[in-house]
């Protein structure tokens, strides 16, 4: 079974063709700048690279172009069309709805087109992909992977603010968590290298990349997680502030004369690592070498990120009355030796955690990297978000089911 794996930004595609017989990766790639000048499409067939510059208006001709790309005769990995047996979506929030992956039909679509205002951002292009790959893949299955899936375990305690309630009623506002499908993988991975079943474990999973999240996982259930109602809570990021006291924005917006929308542009866009180095640096490469080198700026900036990282571990911990593992994972967190060495060696000691210095030494390797005789087990799991995807919908295909039951 080969499967097509969709994740539709507001101006980028990046898709993957699996072949499911033995997980492999057939081609894989991104449409960039959607609607923008410049438009193109990256491919990569094993190591092979190609990138078509092309004026792409809107993601169907994106999905198009990723679709005449995987058949042609030069760049191509399949003969034709045919060859696709079923489409997985990435789509962002399932709200309240979906605690797992599901088969799309127009109920479904409905549905995420009810929640897009709660995620503006991001559910409005997914719905996109999904209704363009549906026009040009008509007769195969489509399923939807939702990254609030894996959180709708939470209870009410985690979820709930203490705001009124009716506003919960009202509107939904409540934690959903984002990068579930992530957390997920890394935990059943995370249960697998240490050889224990994963309903015995407590386990904290930090998806540290541009966006970042860390997740409390018990007996693998997600029972709390950083990120709220929207992907802006939580730790410090490259371009958002995460966790602030909510006064900050009234006062902001009566002092400098903001709007609704430019006070959401300032905390999502502009603040993060970006705002602590005055809009110089939201890549985390870049505030490392600074940081190595001694800036000042930079060192700081990386002190209040990693220290926002120790915190919630600590918080976690407390939420599950203990904790037998930390995984690292994402862009940063798989690639970065020296976050990983700031947090578990400046922050962790008091867990019994003992950082194994020349096993974290490693940069997307799957690995344990506490000592043999540390209390509480530290690993880095590069995470597969597409993989875990095209295998949901895998099986909902296999088993012609309309639903998966993550619990
Ligand atoms: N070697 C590295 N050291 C530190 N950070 C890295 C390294 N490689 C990638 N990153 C960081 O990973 C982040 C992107 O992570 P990723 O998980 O791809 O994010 P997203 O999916 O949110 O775009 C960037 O901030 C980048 O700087
Ligand atoms: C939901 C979310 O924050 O995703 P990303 O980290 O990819 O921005
Ligand atoms: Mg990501």
């Amino acid at each position: 079974m080969k499967i097509l794996v969709v994740n539709c930004g507001s101006s980028s595609i990046k898709y993957q063709l699996l072949d499911m017989k033995n997980e492999l990766v057939l081609a894989k790639g991104i449409v960039e700048r959607i609607g923008i000048d410049g438009s193109r499409l990256k491919h990569k067939k094993g190591k092979e690279k190609i990138t078509i510059e092309k004026v792409i208006s809107n993601h169907k001709e994106g999905l198009d172009l990723v679709i005449k790309t995987l058949t042609d005769k030069e760049t191509g990995v399949i003969e034709n069309i045919n060859e696709i047996d079923a489409v997985g979506h990435r789509v962002v929030h399932g709200g309240e709805l979906f605690a797992s992956s599901v088969l799309i039909d127009d109920r479904v679509i409905k549905e995420i087109e009810a929640n897009a205002f709660l995620a503006p951002l991001h559910n409005p292009p997914n719905i996109q992909g999904i209704k363009a790959a549906m026009e040009l893949l008509p007769d195969v299955p489509h399923v939807a992977v939702f990254d609030t899936a894996f959180h709708q375990s939470m209870p009410e305690k985690a979820y709930l603010y203490a705001i009124p309630k009716e506003y919960y009623r009202k509107y939904k506002i409540r934690r959903y968590g984002f990068h579930g499908t992530s957390h997920r993988y890394v935990a059943a991975r995370v249960a697998e290298i240490l050889g224990k079943p994963l309903n015995e474990l407590k386990i904290i999973t930090a998806h540290i990349g541009n966006g970042a999240s860390i997740a409390a996982i018990d007996r693998g259930r997600s029972v709390d997680t950083s990120m709220g109602f929207t992907p802006l809570e939580g730790l410090v990021m490259g371009t958002r502030s995460g966790d602030i006291d909510p006064a900050i924005v009234v006062f902001l917006q009566e002092q400098e004369g903001l709007t609704p929308k430019e006070i959401n542009d300032l905390l999502n866009k502009k603040s993060g690592m970006l705002g602590l180095t005055d809009g110089k640096y939201s890549d985390m490469r870049e505030i490392e070498e600074g940081a190595i080198a001694n800036d000042p700026v930079c060192k700081l900036a990386h002190d209040i990120y990693e220290y926002r990282i120790a915190k919630y571990i600590g918080a976690y911990t407390a939420a599950m009355n203990g904790v037998d593992a930390i995984a690292f994972t994402a862009g940063v967190g798989e690639n970065s030796p020296y976050l990983r060495e700031n947090v578990v060696k400046k922050y962790l000691g008091y867990l019994g955690i003992t950082l194994d210095e020349k096993a974290n030494d490693c940069k997307s390797c799957e690995k344990i990297i506490s000592t043999p005789d540390s209390k509480v087990k530290v690993l880095i799991v590069p995470t597969n978000e597409e993989l875990v995807i095209a295998r949901d919908t895998k099986e909902i295909v296999e088993k012609g089911i309309k639903e998966l039951k993550l619990w």
